[in-house]
């Protein structure tokens, strides 16, 4: 049996979207692995996108989101997916996610999303420096002083001058998989350039350079704002366009963007070497 698709993209940043609430789907998609979500995900053998996004029935919410880096590996976040989904489900929608219960909500803006409350886990690395327990400095090349911001997955934010003279290319794979991160690193490189506004490039963990990254821009502006850079509301303006960020005074940081569905279509499990059906 075939299985049918949604390409998907929130400026630039792409999905692929199977919807396994569909019982139908659901019985003929093998279980999902990491090689599976990199197989679909691969931009020259397969679908293509930079993350691979599964539907499924829920509890807690109206249905749940599981996210795969187009590397394979399954990740608690993504923001531009987040609003991809509340279009699809064209209604305010709440969404299980592994880092938490996120709320879309269509607008004459784009699709609103409540985000979540930030955590600063960089307390946990100083704390290291300070019992001589870290192993890597924190600088890498003009890369220095880096804050680190959970939106429900891991960001580290550098603050330089032009976020195109860096050369992430080199510098995000080398940071991404610095043993400081244990789970690895979203990589973000920003510039402030007014009190409302932010310059960022994302080296996303999993997925290399991507045109836009919704939660690398929540975490960024959070960052920026607790360190008094910036008001609490900005816009971000990633390589694919703008996202507006506020940081709520109860502390939910809400992202507004676009989303924008591409195209539909159906592929077979078997070119990818898996019989449909099949329990593996
Ligand atoms: N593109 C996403 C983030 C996807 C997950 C990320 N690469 C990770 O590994 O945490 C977004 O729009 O937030």
């Amino acid at each position: 049996m075939r299985i049918d698709f949604t390409k998907m993209h929130g400026l630039g940043n792409d999905f692929v979207v199977l919807d396994a609430r569909n019982p139908a789907l659901a019985q003929a998609l093998p279980a999902m692995d990491a090689a599976f979500a990199a197989a679909l995900a691969d931009r020259h053998t397969g679908i293509g996108c930079d993350q691979l996004i599964l539907l499924e029935p829920s509890r807690a919410g109206d249905f749940r989101m599981r996210i795969f880096n187009a590397d394979g590996s399954e990740v608690e976040a993504c923001g531009n997916a987040t609003r991809a989904v509340g279009l699809l489900h064209g209604a305010p929608a709440r969404i299980e996610t592994l880092g938490g219960l996120l709320c879309a909500t269509p607008t004459n803006a784009g699709i609103s999303v409540e985000m979540g409350q930030p955590r600063f886990d960089w307390d946990a690395i100083p704390l290291a420096y300070a019992m001589d327990t870290h192993t890597m400095p924190l600088a890498w090349e003009d890369l220095t002083n880096p804050i680190a911001v959970n939106v429900g997955n891991p960001h580290a934010i550098f603050f330089v001058a032009d976020p195109y003279a860096v050369d992430m290319a080199r510098l995000g794979p080398l940071i991404e998989t610095d043993p400081v991160f244990p789970e690895r690193v979203n990589v973000n490189v920003a510039a402030i350039t007014a009190r409302d506004a932010i310059t960022l490039r994302v080296w996303e963990r999993g997925a290399g350079l991507t045109r836009a990254c919704g939660t690398g821009a929540c975490a960024t502006a959070v960052g920026a704002m607790k360190r008094g850079l910036v008001e609490r509301a900005v816009t971000v303006s990633l390589p694919g366009g703008e996202l507006a960020i506020e940081w709520r005074e109860d502390g939910e940081i809400v992202m507004t963007g676009p989303a924008t569905e591409s195209f539909r279509g159906s592929f077979d499990p078997v070119d990818y070497g898996i019989p449909a059906g099949s329990p593996d």
